[in-house]
Protein backbone atom coordinates (compact mmCIF):
# COMPACT_ATOMS: atom_id res chain seq x y z
CA UNK A 1 0.00 0.00 0.00
CA UNK A 2 2.45 2.55 -1.34
CA UNK A 3 1.37 5.97 -0.89
CA UNK A 4 3.29 8.78 -3.44
CA UNK A 5 6.47 9.61 -2.67
CA UNK A 6 6.80 7.10 0.12
CA UNK A 7 8.48 3.86 0.21
CA UNK A 8 8.28 2.09 3.00
CA UNK A 9 11.74 -0.32 2.07
CA UNK A 10 13.74 2.46 2.52
CA UNK A 11 11.81 3.64 5.67
CA UNK A 12 12.73 0.13 7.31
CA UNK A 13 16.26 0.24 5.87
CA UNK A 14 16.56 3.86 7.48
CA UNK A 15 15.76 2.61 10.66
CA UNK A 16 17.81 -0.03 10.44
CA UNK A 17 20.66 1.55 9.16
CA UNK A 18 20.37 4.02 12.75
CA UNK A 19 20.83 1.46 15.06
CA UNK A 20 23.35 -0.83 12.89
CA UNK A 21 25.39 2.78 13.31
CA UNK A 22 24.88 2.57 17.05
CA UNK A 23 25.53 -1.14 17.38
CA UNK A 24 28.80 -0.84 15.18
CA UNK A 25 27.57 -3.58 13.02
CA UNK A 26 29.87 -5.89 11.57
CA UNK A 27 29.44 -4.84 7.87
CA UNK A 28 28.30 -8.72 6.67
CA UNK A 29 25.90 -8.83 9.30
CA UNK A 30 24.79 -5.34 8.26
CA UNK A 31 24.50 -6.17 5.05
CA UNK A 32 22.84 -9.66 5.51
CA UNK A 33 19.94 -7.71 7.27
CA UNK A 34 19.47 -4.63 5.81
CA UNK A 35 17.44 -6.44 3.06
CA UNK A 36 15.36 -10.00 2.67
CA UNK A 37 16.70 -13.42 2.10
CA UNK A 38 14.21 -14.57 -0.40
CA UNK A 39 12.18 -13.21 -2.31
CA UNK A 40 9.19 -15.35 -4.35
CA UNK A 41 7.28 -13.06 -7.17
CA UNK A 42 4.40 -15.27 -8.61
CA UNK A 43 1.30 -14.91 -11.12
CA UNK A 44 -1.89 -16.47 -10.21
CA UNK A 45 -4.60 -17.32 -12.52
CA UNK A 46 -7.85 -17.78 -11.09
CA UNK A 47 -11.28 -18.18 -12.97
CA UNK A 48 -13.98 -15.52 -12.47
CA UNK A 49 -17.38 -16.29 -11.81
CA UNK A 50 -17.88 -14.78 -15.51
CA UNK A 51 -16.37 -17.27 -16.61
CA UNK A 52 -13.05 -15.28 -17.67
CA UNK A 53 -9.42 -16.04 -16.14
CA UNK A 54 -8.07 -12.80 -14.35
CA UNK A 55 -4.48 -13.28 -13.72
CA UNK A 56 -3.07 -11.77 -10.22
CA UNK A 57 -0.08 -11.13 -9.04
CA UNK A 58 1.26 -12.62 -5.65
CA UNK A 59 4.34 -12.16 -3.55
CA UNK A 60 5.87 -13.96 -0.27
CA UNK A 61 9.22 -12.51 0.75
CA UNK A 62 11.47 -13.75 3.77
CA UNK A 63 13.61 -11.59 5.30
CA UNK A 64 15.39 -13.64 7.92
CA UNK A 65 14.90 -17.24 9.38
CA UNK A 66 17.71 -16.93 11.84
CA UNK A 67 15.79 -17.31 14.83
CA UNK A 68 13.21 -20.10 13.35
CA UNK A 69 11.16 -20.32 10.42
CA UNK A 70 9.98 -17.15 9.08
CA UNK A 71 6.74 -16.06 9.84
CA UNK A 72 4.46 -12.99 8.97
CA UNK A 73 0.84 -12.12 6.94
CA UNK A 74 -0.33 -12.27 4.14
CA UNK A 75 -2.45 -9.08 2.48
CA UNK A 76 -4.90 -8.60 0.06
CA UNK A 77 -4.58 -4.74 -1.52
CA UNK A 78 -5.27 -3.73 -4.63
CA UNK A 79 -2.54 -1.14 -3.84
CA UNK A 80 -0.02 -3.57 -2.33
CA UNK A 81 4.11 -2.85 -3.73
CA UNK A 82 6.73 -5.27 -3.77
CA UNK A 83 8.95 -2.90 -1.30
CA UNK A 84 6.22 -2.75 0.85
CA UNK A 85 5.86 -6.44 1.73
CA UNK A 86 10.30 -6.07 1.90
CA UNK A 87 9.47 -3.73 5.30
CA UNK A 88 7.11 -5.68 6.33
CA UNK A 89 8.83 -8.84 6.43
CA UNK A 90 12.07 -7.26 8.18
CA UNK A 91 9.79 -5.75 10.74
CA UNK A 92 8.32 -9.03 11.34
CA UNK A 93 12.11 -10.21 11.84
CA UNK A 94 12.55 -7.21 14.62
CA UNK A 95 8.43 -8.45 16.04
CA UNK A 96 9.54 -11.41 16.87
CA UNK A 97 13.09 -10.87 18.22
CA UNK A 98 11.62 -8.07 20.69
CA UNK A 99 8.80 -10.48 21.94
CA UNK A 100 12.07 -13.35 21.97
CA UNK A 101 9.86 -16.31 20.28
CA UNK A 102 11.62 -18.38 18.05
CA UNK A 103 10.54 -17.37 14.86
CA UNK A 104 12.00 -14.98 12.11
CA UNK A 105 10.20 -12.87 9.31
CA UNK A 106 8.26 -12.76 6.14
CA UNK A 107 5.28 -11.27 4.25
CA UNK A 108 3.04 -12.24 1.71
CA UNK A 109 0.39 -9.99 0.10
CA UNK A 110 -1.97 -10.49 -3.20
CA UNK A 111 -2.27 -7.43 -5.18
CA UNK A 112 -6.01 -7.56 -5.40
CA UNK A 113 -9.28 -5.78 -3.98
CA UNK A 114 -11.79 -8.50 -2.08
CA UNK A 115 -14.42 -6.03 -1.92
CA UNK A 116 -15.06 -6.70 -5.96
CA UNK A 117 -14.12 -10.69 -5.60
CA UNK A 118 -16.95 -12.91 -4.64
CA UNK A 119 -16.48 -15.81 -2.09
CA UNK A 120 -16.00 -18.12 -5.00
CA UNK A 121 -13.45 -16.17 -6.32
CA UNK A 122 -11.31 -15.10 -3.23
CA UNK A 123 -11.29 -19.34 -2.53
CA UNK A 124 -9.90 -19.71 -5.89
CA UNK A 125 -7.43 -16.90 -5.27
CA UNK A 126 -6.25 -18.35 -2.26
CA UNK A 127 -5.95 -21.88 -3.29
CA UNK A 128 -3.99 -20.49 -6.40
CA UNK A 129 -1.91 -18.35 -4.22
CA UNK A 130 -0.99 -21.73 -2.30
CA UNK A 131 -0.60 -23.60 -5.52
CA UNK A 132 2.35 -21.04 -6.08
CA UNK A 133 4.39 -21.75 -2.77
CA UNK A 134 3.51 -24.80 -1.37
CA UNK A 135 7.38 -25.78 -1.60
CA UNK A 136 8.80 -22.50 0.13
CA UNK A 137 6.10 -22.33 2.86
CA UNK A 138 5.67 -24.99 5.96
CA UNK A 139 6.00 -25.54 9.95
CA UNK A 140 9.34 -25.43 9.72
CA UNK A 141 10.62 -23.02 6.43
CA UNK A 142 7.76 -20.02 6.42
CA UNK A 143 4.42 -19.38 8.47
CA UNK A 144 1.99 -17.32 7.02
CA UNK A 145 -1.20 -15.71 9.16
CA UNK A 146 -3.44 -13.17 8.42
CA UNK A 147 -3.27 -9.55 7.91
CA UNK A 148 -4.87 -6.82 6.29
CA UNK A 149 -8.20 -7.46 4.26
CA UNK A 150 -7.53 -11.08 5.46
CA UNK A 151 -9.10 -13.63 7.81
CA UNK A 152 -8.93 -16.73 8.81
CA UNK A 153 -11.75 -18.54 6.19
CA UNK A 154 -8.75 -17.48 4.06
CA UNK A 155 -6.51 -19.33 6.09
CA UNK A 156 -8.21 -21.87 6.28
CA UNK A 157 -8.55 -22.35 2.44
CA UNK A 158 -4.96 -21.81 2.05
CA UNK A 159 -4.28 -24.92 4.70
CA UNK A 160 -6.37 -27.38 3.05
CA UNK A 161 -4.61 -26.82 -0.79
CA UNK A 162 -1.57 -27.26 1.22
CA UNK A 163 -2.32 -30.31 2.74
CA UNK A 164 -4.11 -31.56 -0.32
CA UNK A 165 -0.89 -30.82 -2.23
CA UNK A 166 1.32 -32.75 0.40
CA UNK A 167 -1.38 -35.45 1.84
CA UNK A 168 -1.45 -34.88 4.97
CA UNK A 169 -2.85 -32.77 8.21
CA UNK A 170 0.43 -29.82 8.90
CA UNK A 171 -1.38 -27.48 10.90
CA UNK A 172 1.56 -25.71 11.83
CA UNK A 173 1.69 -24.42 8.39
CA UNK A 174 -0.74 -21.37 9.04
CA UNK A 175 -1.66 -19.45 12.18
CA UNK A 176 -5.01 -17.28 12.54
CA UNK A 177 -6.57 -20.29 11.28
CA UNK A 178 -10.31 -20.26 12.62
CA UNK A 179 -11.19 -21.88 16.14
CA UNK A 180 -12.07 -25.59 15.99
CA UNK A 181 -10.09 -26.05 12.76
CA UNK A 182 -6.93 -25.15 13.92
CA UNK A 183 -7.13 -21.73 15.50
CA UNK A 184 -5.77 -20.77 18.89
CA UNK A 185 -8.75 -18.93 20.99
CA UNK A 186 -7.62 -15.25 21.77
CA UNK A 187 -5.99 -14.74 18.39
CA UNK A 188 -8.70 -12.82 17.19
CA UNK A 189 -8.03 -10.24 19.85
CA UNK A 190 -4.53 -11.19 20.47
CA UNK A 191 -2.96 -7.94 18.41
CA UNK A 192 -5.49 -5.46 19.49
CA UNK A 193 -5.21 -6.82 23.30
CA UNK A 194 -1.49 -6.34 22.86
CA UNK A 195 -1.69 -3.12 21.78
CA UNK A 196 -3.33 -1.75 24.98
CA UNK A 197 -1.21 -4.18 27.36
CA UNK A 198 1.48 -2.18 25.81
CA UNK A 199 -0.29 1.15 26.30
CA UNK A 200 -1.38 0.24 29.73
CA UNK A 201 2.24 0.07 30.78
CA UNK A 202 3.58 2.64 28.80
CA UNK A 203 0.48 4.78 30.86
CA UNK A 204 1.82 3.17 34.42
CA UNK A 205 5.43 4.47 33.62
CA UNK A 206 4.06 7.75 33.07
CA UNK A 207 1.46 7.40 35.93
CA UNK A 208 -1.39 8.08 34.68
CA UNK A 209 -4.26 6.07 34.80
CA UNK A 210 -5.67 4.60 31.70
CA UNK A 211 -8.91 5.49 33.22
CA UNK A 212 -8.17 9.52 33.18
CA UNK A 213 -7.36 9.32 29.43
CA UNK A 214 -9.01 9.71 26.09
CA UNK A 215 -7.79 8.44 22.77
CA UNK A 216 -8.32 8.66 18.94
CA UNK A 217 -7.80 5.58 16.75
CA UNK A 218 -7.57 5.52 12.73
CA UNK A 219 -8.98 2.38 11.78
CA UNK A 220 -11.57 -0.26 12.50
CA UNK A 221 -10.59 -3.30 11.57
CA UNK A 222 -9.40 -6.02 13.64
CA UNK A 223 -6.91 -4.08 15.60
CA UNK A 224 -8.31 -1.03 16.06
CA UNK A 225 -11.82 -3.11 17.07
CA UNK A 226 -10.11 -5.35 19.80
CA UNK A 227 -7.72 -2.30 21.23
CA UNK A 228 -11.28 -0.22 21.37
CA UNK A 229 -12.76 -2.75 23.52
CA UNK A 230 -10.21 -3.22 25.73
CA UNK A 231 -9.00 0.21 26.41
CA UNK A 232 -12.76 1.18 27.05
CA UNK A 233 -13.02 -1.45 29.30
CA UNK A 234 -9.92 -0.34 31.03
CA UNK A 235 -12.05 3.21 31.71
CA UNK A 236 -10.29 4.89 28.41
CA UNK A 237 -12.46 6.86 26.75
CA UNK A 238 -12.66 7.17 22.88
CA UNK A 239 -13.73 10.50 21.25
CA UNK A 240 -12.93 9.89 17.49
CA UNK A 241 -12.08 6.31 15.11
CA UNK A 242 -11.74 7.03 11.59
CA UNK A 243 -12.22 4.06 8.85
CA UNK A 244 -12.49 3.92 4.81
CA UNK A 245 -15.46 3.99 3.18
CA UNK A 246 -14.63 2.09 -0.05
CA UNK A 247 -18.27 3.18 -2.23
CA UNK A 248 -16.64 6.60 -1.66
CA UNK A 249 -13.18 6.61 -1.86
CA UNK A 250 -12.30 8.14 0.91
CA UNK A 251 -12.17 8.03 4.37
CA UNK A 252 -14.36 9.16 7.57
CA UNK A 253 -13.65 10.67 11.26
CA UNK A 254 -16.62 9.33 13.45
CA UNK A 255 -16.63 12.17 16.36
CA UNK A 256 -18.33 11.81 19.49
CA UNK A 257 -16.67 13.83 21.98
CA UNK A 258 -18.39 12.16 25.25
CA UNK A 259 -17.20 8.89 23.85
CA UNK A 260 -18.28 6.79 21.30
CA UNK A 261 -20.04 3.21 22.49
CA UNK A 262 -17.53 0.72 20.83
CA UNK A 263 -20.44 -2.05 20.61
CA UNK A 264 -22.85 -0.24 18.78
CA UNK A 265 -19.70 1.03 16.40
CA UNK A 266 -18.83 -2.28 15.93
CA UNK A 267 -22.47 -3.68 14.95
CA UNK A 268 -22.42 -0.67 11.87
CA UNK A 269 -19.16 -1.68 10.47
CA UNK A 270 -18.78 -4.24 7.82
CA UNK A 271 -16.08 -7.19 7.64
CA UNK A 272 -13.48 -4.99 6.14
CA UNK A 273 -13.60 -2.41 9.12
CA UNK A 274 -15.97 0.40 7.08
CA UNK A 275 -18.63 2.03 9.40
CA UNK A 276 -21.27 3.11 8.03
CA UNK A 277 -21.59 6.68 7.29
CA UNK A 278 -25.51 6.78 8.01
CA UNK A 279 -26.03 5.18 10.63
CA UNK A 280 -22.66 6.71 12.66
CA UNK A 281 -24.67 10.10 12.12
CA UNK A 282 -28.32 8.11 13.64
CA UNK A 283 -25.59 7.12 16.44
CA UNK A 284 -25.16 10.86 17.30
CA UNK A 285 -21.52 10.91 15.35
CA UNK A 286 -20.19 13.98 14.13
CA UNK A 287 -18.81 13.41 10.47
CA UNK A 288 -15.33 14.70 9.89
CA UNK A 289 -13.05 13.95 6.97
CA UNK A 290 -10.89 11.27 7.71
CA UNK A 291 -7.41 12.88 8.47
CA UNK A 292 -8.98 14.86 11.53
CA UNK A 293 -8.56 11.50 14.07
CA UNK A 294 -4.92 12.60 14.32
CA UNK A 295 -6.31 16.44 15.25
CA UNK A 296 -8.37 15.55 18.20
CA UNK A 297 -7.88 16.88 21.73
CA UNK A 298 -6.58 13.56 22.97
CA UNK A 299 -4.21 11.77 25.44
CA UNK A 300 -3.63 9.20 23.18
CA UNK A 301 -2.88 8.22 19.65
CA UNK A 302 -3.97 4.81 18.58
CA UNK A 303 -2.56 4.85 14.51
CA UNK A 304 -4.14 1.15 13.75
CA UNK A 305 -4.71 1.17 9.74
CA UNK A 306 -1.64 1.97 7.57
CA UNK A 307 1.84 2.58 7.07
CA UNK A 308 3.10 6.36 6.59
CA UNK A 309 0.61 8.19 8.36
CA UNK A 310 1.90 9.94 11.12
CA UNK A 311 4.23 12.69 8.55
CA UNK A 312 5.74 15.93 8.96
CA UNK A 313 2.39 17.37 7.67
CA UNK A 314 0.27 15.53 9.90
CA UNK A 315 2.23 15.84 12.98
CA UNK A 316 1.38 19.47 12.44
CA UNK A 317 -2.18 18.85 13.09
CA UNK A 318 -0.89 16.43 16.22
CA UNK A 319 -2.05 18.23 19.82
CA UNK A 320 0.11 19.63 22.58
CA UNK A 321 -2.50 17.37 24.95
CA UNK A 322 -1.14 14.24 23.37
CA UNK A 323 1.05 12.56 25.72
CA UNK A 324 1.37 8.76 24.29
CA UNK A 325 1.58 7.55 20.78
CA UNK A 326 0.82 3.85 20.86
CA UNK A 327 1.40 1.81 17.28
CA UNK A 328 -1.04 -0.23 16.36
CA UNK A 329 -0.34 -0.55 12.68
CA UNK A 330 2.95 -1.76 10.62
CA UNK A 331 5.29 1.68 10.16
CA UNK A 332 2.06 4.36 10.42
CA UNK A 333 5.22 7.06 11.95
CA UNK A 334 7.55 8.17 8.88
CA UNK A 335 11.47 8.15 10.06
CA UNK A 336 11.97 11.92 9.86
CA UNK A 337 9.05 12.29 12.26
CA UNK A 338 10.36 10.63 15.35
CA UNK A 339 12.67 13.72 15.89
CA UNK A 340 9.40 15.55 15.93
CA UNK A 341 8.18 13.12 18.74
CA UNK A 342 10.94 13.28 20.08
CA UNK A 343 10.71 17.02 20.70
CA UNK A 344 7.63 16.82 22.28
CA UNK A 345 8.64 14.68 24.52
CA UNK A 346 5.65 12.27 23.49
CA UNK A 347 6.34 8.55 24.40
CA UNK A 348 6.46 6.59 21.60
CA UNK A 349 5.49 2.96 21.97
CA UNK A 350 6.90 1.83 18.53
CA UNK A 351 4.78 -0.97 16.44
CA UNK A 352 7.13 -3.98 15.93
CA UNK A 353 6.62 -3.82 20.14
CA UNK A 354 3.13 -2.52 20.40
CA UNK A 355 1.39 -4.97 17.48
CA UNK A 356 3.36 -8.16 18.23
CA UNK A 357 0.80 -10.05 20.76
CA UNK A 358 -0.58 -11.36 17.11
CA UNK A 359 2.05 -12.88 16.28
CA UNK A 360 2.78 -13.89 19.67
CA UNK A 361 -0.26 -15.61 19.58
CA UNK A 362 -0.04 -16.98 16.61
CA UNK A 363 3.41 -18.64 18.42
CA UNK A 364 0.99 -20.05 20.74
CA UNK A 365 -1.23 -21.23 18.00
CA UNK A 366 1.15 -23.40 16.51
CA UNK A 367 2.46 -24.85 20.17
CA UNK A 368 -1.02 -25.81 20.86
CA UNK A 369 -1.10 -27.81 16.99
CA UNK A 370 2.10 -29.42 17.76
CA UNK A 371 0.84 -30.79 20.99
CA UNK A 372 -2.59 -31.31 19.50
CA UNK A 373 -4.11 -29.57 22.80
CA UNK A 374 -5.81 -26.62 22.76
CA UNK A 375 -5.72 -24.11 25.90
CA UNK A 376 -8.74 -22.42 26.95
CA UNK A 377 -8.78 -18.50 26.69
CA UNK A 378 -7.91 -17.11 29.76
CA UNK A 379 -4.82 -19.27 29.59
CA UNK A 380 -3.73 -17.57 26.15
CA UNK A 381 -4.48 -14.15 27.14
CA UNK A 382 -2.65 -14.37 30.24
CA UNK A 383 0.13 -15.67 28.39
CA UNK A 384 0.08 -12.63 25.66
CA UNK A 385 -0.24 -10.45 28.41
CA UNK A 386 3.06 -11.46 30.30
CA UNK A 387 4.97 -12.05 27.00
CA UNK A 388 3.65 -8.19 26.11
CA UNK A 389 4.34 -6.73 29.41
CA UNK A 390 8.25 -8.18 30.10
CA UNK A 391 9.14 -7.34 26.11
CA UNK A 392 7.78 -3.60 26.99
CA UNK A 393 9.58 -3.85 30.59
CA UNK A 394 12.92 -5.09 29.11
CA UNK A 395 12.88 -2.17 26.13
CA UNK A 396 11.55 0.20 28.78
CA UNK A 397 14.29 -0.28 31.00
CA UNK A 398 16.74 -0.09 28.09
CA UNK A 399 15.44 3.11 27.03
CA UNK A 400 15.27 4.85 30.86
CA UNK A 401 19.20 3.07 31.64
CA UNK A 402 20.39 4.67 28.15
CA UNK A 403 17.90 7.75 27.75
CA UNK A 404 17.21 6.25 24.17
CA UNK A 405 13.71 6.74 22.45
CA UNK A 406 11.93 3.93 22.22
CA UNK A 407 11.94 3.02 19.01
CA UNK A 408 15.72 2.69 19.53
CA UNK A 409 15.54 0.57 22.52
CA UNK A 410 13.22 -1.71 20.95
CA UNK A 411 15.32 -1.73 17.59
CA UNK A 412 19.14 -2.75 19.61
CA UNK A 413 17.59 -5.10 21.62
CA UNK A 414 15.60 -7.05 18.16
CA UNK A 415 18.66 -6.57 16.22
CA UNK A 416 21.38 -7.72 18.80
CA UNK A 417 19.59 -11.08 19.39
CA UNK A 418 19.02 -11.16 15.54
CA UNK A 419 22.74 -10.51 15.00
CA UNK A 420 23.95 -12.60 17.29
CA UNK A 421 21.72 -15.65 15.59
CA UNK A 422 23.47 -15.47 12.72
CA UNK A 423 26.79 -15.28 13.83
CA UNK A 424 25.80 -18.28 16.15
CA UNK A 425 24.52 -20.42 13.15
CA UNK A 426 28.02 -18.99 11.29
CA UNK A 427 26.38 -17.59 8.22
CA UNK A 428 28.52 -14.37 8.59
N1 LIG B 1 -4.31 -8.34 12.05
C1 LIG B 1 -3.20 -8.55 12.73
O1 LIG B 1 -3.06 -9.53 13.48
C2 LIG B 1 -2.08 -7.57 12.65
C3 LIG B 1 -2.17 -6.39 11.92
N2 LIG B 1 -1.16 -5.47 11.99
C4 LIG B 1 -1.22 -4.22 11.27
O2 LIG B 1 -2.29 -3.42 11.77
C5 LIG B 1 -2.85 -2.63 10.71
C6 LIG B 1 -4.33 -2.92 10.60
O3 LIG B 1 -4.50 -4.31 10.36
P1 LIG B 1 -5.92 -5.03 10.51
O4 LIG B 1 -6.71 -4.39 11.57
O5 LIG B 1 -5.65 -6.47 10.55
O6 LIG B 1 -6.56 -4.70 9.10
P2 LIG B 1 -8.09 -4.71 8.66
O7 LIG B 1 -8.09 -4.94 7.20
O8 LIG B 1 -8.89 -5.60 9.55
O9 LIG B 1 -8.55 -3.19 8.98
C7 LIG B 1 -7.98 -2.09 8.38
C8 LIG B 1 -8.75 -0.86 8.84
O10 LIG B 1 -8.09 0.31 8.37
C9 LIG B 1 -9.06 1.18 7.82
N3 LIG B 1 -8.44 2.06 6.82
C10 LIG B 1 -7.89 1.74 5.64
N4 LIG B 1 -7.47 2.84 5.01
C11 LIG B 1 -7.77 3.88 5.83
C12 LIG B 1 -7.59 5.29 5.75
N5 LIG B 1 -7.02 5.87 4.70
N6 LIG B 1 -8.02 6.04 6.78
C13 LIG B 1 -8.63 5.50 7.85
N7 LIG B 1 -8.83 4.17 7.99
C14 LIG B 1 -8.39 3.38 6.99
C15 LIG B 1 -10.11 0.25 7.22
O11 LIG B 1 -11.34 0.94 7.04
C16 LIG B 1 -10.19 -0.80 8.33
O12 LIG B 1 -11.04 -0.35 9.33
C17 LIG B 1 -2.00 -2.95 9.48
O13 LIG B 1 -0.90 -2.08 9.43
C18 LIG B 1 -1.51 -4.36 9.78
O14 LIG B 1 -0.35 -4.71 9.06
C19 LIG B 1 -0.07 -5.66 12.78
C20 LIG B 1 0.07 -6.80 13.51
C21 LIG B 1 -0.87 -7.89 13.41
O1 LIG C 1 0.39 -13.73 13.18
C1 LIG C 1 1.33 -13.64 12.42
O2 LIG C 1 2.07 -14.56 12.14
C2 LIG C 1 1.70 -12.37 11.69
C3 LIG C 1 0.99 -11.14 12.07
C4 LIG C 1 1.51 -10.03 11.19
O3 LIG C 1 1.49 -10.13 9.99
C5 LIG C 1 2.06 -8.85 11.80
O4 LIG C 1 2.35 -8.86 13.01
O5 LIG C 1 2.28 -7.85 11.09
Amino acid sequence: MNQQGYNPYAAAQSQFDQIADVLDLDPSVRELLRQPSREFHFTIPVKMDDGSTKIFHGYRIQHNAARGPAKGGIRFHPLETVDTIRALSMWMTWKCSVVDIPLGGAKGGIICDPHNLSKGEQERLCRGYVRQIAKNIGPVIDVPAPDVMTNGQHMLWMLDEYETIFGGHYPGTITGKPVGSGGSLGRTEATGYGVIYSLREALKALDIPVSSTTASLQGFGNVAEYASRLYTSMGGKIVAISSWDNHDQKSYTFRKKDGLDIDKMVAIKDSFGTINKEKAVELGCELLDGGEWIAQDVDILLPCALENQITTDTFEKVSKNVKVICEGANGPTAPECDELIKKRSIFLVPDFLANAGGVTCSYFEQVQCNSNYFWPKEEVLEKLDEKMTSAFQAVYRLAKEKDLYMRDAAYIIAINRVAEAVKLRGWV
